[in-house]
């Protein structure tokens, strides 16, 4: 069943209703990422398709076995977005699992629900969409098989808090599978990236009027934190062990760390 839950008084099945609070589109700088994340939603999927030449597909597919999800678990994607990770999860775990899609956008939510619908697999009636804060998780502590993060993390404006809220929701031995762009210490691969943010992702997105959303991706990754940072932020956080990733000619990395 495709059922998009996003008034405030619906809560994740697992969770006492008065506790949870809706994030609310305000102007901060989550409020701006929240509103950038909505206009974006409609052509999203097909620009990541056509930016990436299908290689995200790829590289999500790398992020879900990395997580170590499988037949029967509970899991959580962060930061869902329009659900690409959400669907491969709700695979891996099958029909006696169950995923929950977390994230802030109502249009992000409403293109996964929809998509959802479209789709129609009978594994997929095991997903709730739950709008949500990932800083501020609905969600008991060690609740989660395994958690995924695609392009979420640098994208919250609390990244500290972000790995805390992954690791006090996620089990003991367990693993959190989160992928993102790669700030390369390579010149020649970040000289690379820029290049096609500049003159393939900005001017695309500019004949749908989106060119400030998208070339916001070029701060944001230059605002990011290297592979090692990564492991570091893990670390800290309280995870027992953390490795990095590079992954798709050095342009993504993955970070895998185990609570
Ligand atoms: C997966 C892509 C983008 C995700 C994405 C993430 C964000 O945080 C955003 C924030 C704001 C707006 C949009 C986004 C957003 O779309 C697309 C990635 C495209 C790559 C930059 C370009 C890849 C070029 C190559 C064709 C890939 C070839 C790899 C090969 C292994 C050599
Ligand atoms: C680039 S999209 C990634 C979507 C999807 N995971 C993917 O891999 O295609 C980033 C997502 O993070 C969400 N997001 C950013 N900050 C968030 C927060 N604090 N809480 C929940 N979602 C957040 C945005 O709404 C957006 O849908």
């Amino acid at each position: 069943m495709a059922s998009l839950q996003l008034s405030p008084t619906n809560f994740p099945s697992c969770w006492p209703a008065p506790v949870r609070r809706r994030c609310q589109p305000v102007r901060c700088a989550a409020g701006e990422r929240q509103a950038l994340f909505d206009r974006i939603a409609p052509v999203y999927d097909n620009l990541n398709d056509l930016l990436s030449l299908g290689q995200h597909r790829i590289w999500k597919r790398m992020t879900i076995s990395w997580s170590g999800a499988k037949l029967g678990d509970r899991v959580l994607d962060l930061c869902c977005g329009s659900g690409d990770l959400t669907f491969l999860l709700s695979e891996k775990v099958g029909s006696s699992g169950k995923v929950f899609g977390l994230d802030f956008s109502k249009e992000q939510l409403s293109v996964a629900s929809s998509r959802q619908s479209l789709r129609a697999r009978p594994c997929f009636e095991n997903i709730e969409w739950i709008e949500g804060d990932a800083l501020d998780l609905p969600f008991p502590d060690s609740y989660f098989d395994a958690i995924t993060m695609g392009y979420g993390l640098r994208n919250v404006v609390d990244r500290e808090k972000s790995m805390r809220e992954m690791l006090r929701v996620v089990n003991s031995g367990s693993r959190i599978s989160v992928l993102d762009f790669n700030k390369s210490l390579q010149p020649l691969s970040s000289s690379f990236r820029d290049w096609m943010i500049d003159n393939a992702i900005v001017p695309v997105a500019s004949s749908y009027g989106l060119a400030e959303d998208y070339a916001y991706l070029k701060s944001s990754i230059n605002d990011f934190l290297t592979g090692a940072e990564l492991e570091k932020l893990a670390l800290d956080a309280g995870f027992s062990n953390a490795q990095y990733y590079e992954i798709g000619a050095g342009l993504m990395g993955n970070l895998v760390a185990t609570r």
